[in-house]
């Protein structure tokens, strides 16, 4: 592969070169325009007030949807990508140094992060295939970055930000009415200075037993927005024992209900299973958003002991230094 050296020295050997595509393959073997059929509910983003009952559908069977019609400018996706691969097809080296004396922070073999950024492994193994950057959406218009391709990526991601955060909020909003609770104050369940985006590059691989691009997990989040707009296939859910492809499609965007959104509402909703696998022949990037509540954000829920936002990701994260992998939930379920 022509850019092995921008991969970090452990994900090297999973590439082969002879195996890439053109760039409209979106490396299943068919082309992008006979995709479009894809077994997950699709929510009109401009029409979400007048249907509730989609949304309502959606979250209590699917705890994942895609949405159209979501307002963000095409042009915006499209540059982000372009963007988020000159970022990856830096040298493995530059991309460490990168981050220097920035908010944002390089990773690879995990995206498991501790809140100021450091990789949190359990073991030397890098059981995840991937490497990618961790924007923390508040802290971006601090900084400037001396590496111009990372400046330009963020002042896309600071625009990029006030579009996601928007959507979180109106979708958050369209939930919460649907399970008529009364959240106080409901801002602090959708925090945004707790709010991260993470671009994610997969690398190709076509050997089967080579690994997961990310294993098997729920996300933490209340809501998770996730862009392929590469049409690069990866993204797979767990649904009744099945596991189904979450179809690349462009200017749609996957929104992603996280743990916490399925405790405030008493488990009616779902934190939907996911995995990435790595693509036969090309490599991935993706773009995902996270939205968190506040750090002392008590969660109430009839299915789970009350915590605060704050315990959640510390038992989280003490799960996965000491144990290897993520409970979740399951630590908090009342008797
Ligand atoms: O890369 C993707 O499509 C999904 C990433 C993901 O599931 C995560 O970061 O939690
Ligand atoms: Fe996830």
């Amino acid at each position: 592969m022509k850019n092995l050296e921008s991969f970090p020295p452990s994900l090297r050997h999973l590439s082969e070169p002879s195996r890439a595509l053109s760039s409209n393959d979106n490396g299943i073997g068919k082309p992008v325009e006979e995709e479009y059929l894809d077994p997950l509910p699709v929510i009109d983003f401009e029409l979400l007030t007048n249907d509730k009952t989609k949304l309502e559908e959606a979250c209590k069977h699917w705890g994942i949807f895609r949405l159209v019609n979501h307002g963000i400018p095409s042009t915006l996706l499209t540059q982000l990508h372009n963007q988020a691969q000159q970022l990856f097809s830096l040298s493995y080296h530059s991309k460490q140094a990168s981050c220097n004396a920035t908010p944002v922070r390089y990773f690879s073999g995990t995206p498991a992060l501790t809140p100021s950024g450091t990789a949190l492994k359990s073991g030397s193994e890098d059981i995840n295939l991937l490497e990618g950057f961790n924007f923390p959406l508040t802290q971006l218009s601090q900084f400037q970055s001396q590496l111009p391709v990372l400046e330009s990526f963020r002042v896309l991601m600071v625009e990029y930000g006030k579009h996601l955060s928007g959507i979180a909020t109106t979708l958050f909003e369209g939930m919460v009415k649907n399970l008529e609770l009364k959240l106080e104050p409901s801002g602090s369940y959708i925090a945004e200075n707790t709010g991260y985006v993470r671009v994610y590059r997969y690398p190709p691989c076509s050997n089967t037993d080579a690994g997961l691009g990310m294993e098997v997990h729920t996300d933490s989040s209340v809501l998770s927005i996730l862009n392929q707009q590469d049409q690069v296939t990866g993204l797979e859910i767990l649904k009744h024992h099945q596991w189904l492809t979450v179809k690349p499609i462009a200017n749609t965007l996957i929104i992603n209900l996280g743990d916490i959104m399925q405790a405030i509402s008493d488990d009616k909703y779902k934190s939907v299973a996911h995995k990435v696998k790595l693509n036969n022949h090309k490599e991935r990037i993706s773009i995902c958003y996270f939205v968190f509540p506040e750090e002392d954000t008590k969660i109430e829920s009839s299915k789970y002991r009350s915590f605060t936002y704050n315990e959640f990701r510390t038992q989280v994260q003490q799960d996965i230094k000491t144990i290897g992998h993520k409970v979740g939930l399951a630590r908090f379920k009342r008797p």
